[in-house]
């Protein structure tokens, strides 16, 4: 397997940095994530950062981990170990000569990619905060009108309904797509798998952790490409179960003590480093988590918080 880097490379001003492939190389012509493979003597970390002096020019200075994809092509197959670039020094430019472009995340659909690459944009394209609806009579009956004001661009809103029969949650769930539909938002259903055929707006699924036991693999769960599955996860085996899945994000939990788990301790901030340091998906810190949890929680090497109370305002 070749151990490869790359890098989603992030602006000011929201945008994500992508690269034009030599004709000649190995895919070539597609457009990818600047990197490269990475050299015997070197630690990931090393790579990415002379990868990205090298083929753009400029010096990474704040870096985390994004996820690792396994991909193998008819010719090779490739290990890509992203990263997500949130700072930088100098002005990044196609150092090899090769075309470079900052699109926003709308226009990722217009330019064709490894197929490698597929899970990459999905990942780059994660919010650093995950939010998870209260239940219905926690906001006084109406989740819809309670969810109206508070959905805006670009959130992922995994409507989580426990207390809710089945048919109810259907019926909730397309209220809210709609809404979601409207705002440029993510719906993600919860828990309920078939669902997803009636909720053709969602843009995923999240799964328990005692779901994410009993299912074999992502095709079980018919999902398209494009949809998000997420996983809850409540320590390192089940997110790497998770990972083995084909999940695109999970949550770590209980991070901290909470009023709704009284009976359960909080994991601990060393215990969500360790998690992340191994994890090959994005990891969302969950359980007790507030606004300001999210620069530390990426400090951490995770990719934001998830939460329900704290998060909505
Ligand atoms: N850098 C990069 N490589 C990718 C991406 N997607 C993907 O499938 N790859 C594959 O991963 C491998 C990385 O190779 P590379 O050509 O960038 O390696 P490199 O910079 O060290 O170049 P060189 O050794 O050819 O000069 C290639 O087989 C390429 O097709 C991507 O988004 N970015
Ligand atoms: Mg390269």
């Amino acid at each position: 397997m070749l151990n490869v880097v790359a890098a989603v490379i992030h602006n000011p001003q929201g945008q994500l940095l992508i690269a034009q492939r030599p004709l000649h190389k190995h895919q070539g012509g597609l457009w990818e994530f600047a990197g490269g493979k990475v050299d015997a003597d070197e630690t990931p970390e090393q790579a990415l950062v002379r990868e990205l002096q090298e083929e753009l020019g400029i010096q990474a200075t704040e870096y985390r981990r994004l996820l690792t994809v396994e991909h193998h092509y008819p010719d090779k197959s490739v290990r890509l170990q992203v990263f997500r670039v949130t700072r930088f020094t100098g002005e990044a430019h196609g150092a090899e000569g090769q075309p470079v472009l900052w699109i926003t995340p709308a226009q990722f659909a217009d330019y064709a990619f490894p197929a490698a690459n597929g899970p990459i944009i999905k990942a780059a394209l994660l919010p650093e905060k995950y939010h998870i609806t209260p239940e219905p009579h926690e906001v006084g009956g109406d989740l819809v009108a309670w969810l109206t004001p508070r959905i805006t661009q670009g959130m992922f809103v995994c409507l989580r309904a426990k207390t809710l029969a089945k048919a109810d949650y259907l019926t909730l769930a397309q209220q809210v797509a709609v809404i979601c539909q409207q705002r440029q938002a993510a719906l993600i259903l919860h828990y309920h798998v078939d669902l997803l055929v009636d909720v053709p707006l969602a843009a995923g699924l999240h799964l328990t952790a005692q779901q994410l036991h009993s299912v074999q693999s992502r095709q079980d769960l018919g999902l398209a490409a494009q949809h998000y599955l997420w996983v809850s996860a409540h320590n390192i085996t089940e997110l790497n179960q998770a990972w083995c899945l084909g999940a695109d994000a999970a949550t770590l939990s209980p991070i901290k003590n909470t009023v709704s788990h009284p009976e359960q301790t909080g994991l601990g901030w060393p215990y969500f480093v360790a998690c992340v340091q191994q994890a090959k998906l994005p990891v969302y810190a969950l359980g007790g988590m507030l606004m300001q949890d999210t620069h530390l929680a990426q400090h951490y090497g995770g990719q934001g918080i998830a939460g329900i109370r704290g998060l909505f305002s």
